[in-house]
C-alpha cells in the first residue's frame, strides 16, 4: 500500500533531521510551508541556534491553484528530483544540492537558497545581474547539449527518454501554452480591458497556423531533456550566482522551448515596465538593460552549444559540413517561436506573471498586457523567417516604441 500523505509539519521536521550532513546537532527545528507556485508544497526548515537550513518540497495529487479537481501524477516529484540531480551533474554549480529522494513520500529534500531572490521578484524590483546571460547559457548549453543525440550515445539518450516521459505534465504545457490561449476556453483568465486583443488573436489564421507547427514540434521533437518550465520564478538570483530549480516539467523536447522561456520572461518584465509614470529615464534603461540581456543569452548559448558540439560531439555524421549551421538557425527559430508563445499565455491564459500583474495603474496594466501581446504574437509571427537575434531586439523595440 502507497505510503503517500502530504506531510505535517511535524513529519518534515522528522525528515529533515534524517539529513545529518545539514544537521549533525540535535538543537531544535522549526518548520514553515512556504510553497507560492502553483503547484506543490514547499516546506522551509531552520535551525535557530546554528542557522542551518534546508528545503523539502512534496508533490500533491493534484495542481494546488487549481485544487482537487485537476489530478495529478505523484511521478513528477521523481522526475524533479533526477532532473534537478542530472542537471546538477551537467552544469555544476547551477542547481541546488540534492540531499535526498523519496519517490513514495514524493518529495525532494534540497539546499535552502534563501541567500538567492527568485528572479522574477528580483527584476520586479530593479536588481541587476551581470553574470546572468554567462551562467543561464552555461546552463542550457551543458544540459541541454550533453542529453542531445549530439552529445548522448544515442541509445543511452533513448533509454533516459524512457526515465523522463512526463505525460501529465506536458498535458498542462499542450493545453495552457498552445491551446487554450487559442480560443474562448474557460482557464483563460482575460482582462475586460483586453479582450478585444484576445479575440483578434483567436480570429488570426495565420498565426494558429503558427501555433499548430510550434505545438507539433513540442508534441513530437525529443531534442533533449529539457528543463521544460523555464521561467524567471524557476531561477533563484544574485549579482554573483544563479540556481535553477523546479524542473517537474522535465520531458525531451525542443530545445528552443527552453531557451525561449528564458527570453519570454525577460520580455514580460520588458512590457512591465509601463508601470513607469509618464516618460522617466528609468524605463528605458531597463528594457535596454534586458534587451542587452536577451542578446547576450543567445549570443552565448549559440557559442557554448557550438563549442560543446565541436569538442564533444559524439555523432559522426553531424559533422557533415552546414550541417551544424543549419542546426543553430533551426533552433534560433524555435527559440523565438517558442518564446512568442510563452509571452502570450501569460498575458491572458491560467496563468499570468506578477511583473505585468501587480501593476496597480489599470491603465498602465493593459498598456504592459498589450505590449506583451504584440511583442509574442510579432515573434510567432516571425518565427520560421527570422535569422538573427536582432529580430527579437527589433520586434521588442517596435512594440514599446524605443
Ligand atoms: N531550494 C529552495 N530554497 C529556498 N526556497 C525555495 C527552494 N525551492 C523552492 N523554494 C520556494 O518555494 C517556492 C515554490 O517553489 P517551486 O519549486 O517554484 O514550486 P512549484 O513547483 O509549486 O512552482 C519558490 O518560489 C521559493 O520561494
Ligand atoms: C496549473 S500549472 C500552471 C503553470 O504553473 C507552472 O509554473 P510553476 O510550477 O513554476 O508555478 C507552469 O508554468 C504551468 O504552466
Amino acid at each position: 500500500m502507497s505510503q503517500y500523505h502530504p506531510l505535517t509539519e511535524a513529519e518534515a521536521i522528522e525528515t529533515a533531521r534524517s539529513i545529518q550532513e545539514v544537521f549533525p546537532t540535535g538543537e531544535e527545528l522549526v518548520c514553515r510551508e512556504i510553497g507560492d507556485g502553483n503547484l506543490n508544497l514547499v516546506f522551509h526548515i531552520t535551525q535557530p541556534a546554528t542557522g542551518r537550513s534546508l528545503i523539502i518540497k512534496q508533490a500533491l495529487p493534484y495542481a494546488k491553484v487549481v485544487g482537487e479537481s485537476w489530478p495529478l501524477s505523484l511521478d513528477r516529484a521523481r522526475i524533479e528530483s533526477e532532473a534537478l540531480v542530472k542537471q546538477g551533474e551537467l552544469a555544476p554549480g547551477l542547481t541546488p544540492r540534492v540531499y535526498k529522494t523519496d519517490t513514495e513520500l514524493a518529495l525532494t529534500v534540497m539546499e535552502d537558497l534563501s541567500d538567492h531572490v527568485i528572479m522574477r521578484r528580483g527584476l520586479i524590483d530593479g536588481g541587476v545581474y551581470p553574470l546572468f546571460a554567462e551562467h543561464i547559457s552555461e546552463f542550457m548549453a551543458r544540459t541541454l547539449f550533453f542529453t542531445s543525440d549530439l552529445g548522448l550515445n544515442q541509445q543511452e539518450k533513448k533509454r533516459l527518454v524512457q526515465s523522463f516521459i512526463n505525460p501529465d505534465l506536458c498535458k498542462i504545457t499542450e493545453d495552457l501554452i498552445f491551446e487554450d490561449p487559442y480560443f474562448d476556453a474557460d482557464t483563460n483568465s482575460i482582462e475586460d480591458p483586453i479582450r478585444d486583443a484576445a479575440e483578434a488573436i483567436w480570429q488570426n489564421e495565420a498565426l494558429l497556423l503558427e501555433v499548430a507547427y510550434l505545438r507539433e514540434k513540442f508534441l513530437t521533437r525529443a531534442q533533449a531533456l529539457l528543463h521544460g518550465d523555464l521561467h524567471t520564478g524557476s531561477i533563484f538570483i544574485t549579482p554573483e550566482s544563479t540556481k535553477v530549480i523546479d524542473p517537474e516539467f522535465a520531458y525531451f523536447g525542443p530545445i528552443g522551448f527552453d531557451v525561449g522561456a528564458v527570453i519570454a520572461n525577460l520580455l514580460l518584465n520588458y512590457a512591465s515596465q509601463e508601470h513607469w509614470s509618464g516618460e522617466d529615464a528609468s524605463r528605458r534603461d531597463r528594457r535596454v538593460y534586458l534587451l542587452n540581456t536577451i542578446r547576450d543569452i543567445w549570443t552565448q548559448f549559440e557559442e557554448k552549444f557550438r563549442r560543446l558540439w565541436n569538442e564533444h560531439g559524439v555523432d559522426r555524421v553531424s559533422r557533415a559540413a552546414g550541417y551544424q549551421d543549419d542546426y543553430m538557425r533551426r533552433l534560433l527559430q524555435d527559440t523565438i517561436g517558442f518564446a512568442g508563445a510563452k509571452t502570450v499565455r501569460r498575458v491572458y491564459g491560467l496563468a499570468h506573471v506578477a511583473d505585468i500583474d501587480t501593476i496597480p495603474d489599470a491603465a498602465a496594466r493593459e498598456r504592459a498586457q498589450r505590449m506583451a501581446l504584440a511583442i509574442g504574437t510579432g515573434l510567432i509571427m516571425r518565427n520560421r523567417q527570422a535569422e538573427s537575434i536582432e529580430d527579437v531586439i527589433r520586434i521588442a523595440k517596435q512594440a514599446s516604441g524605443d
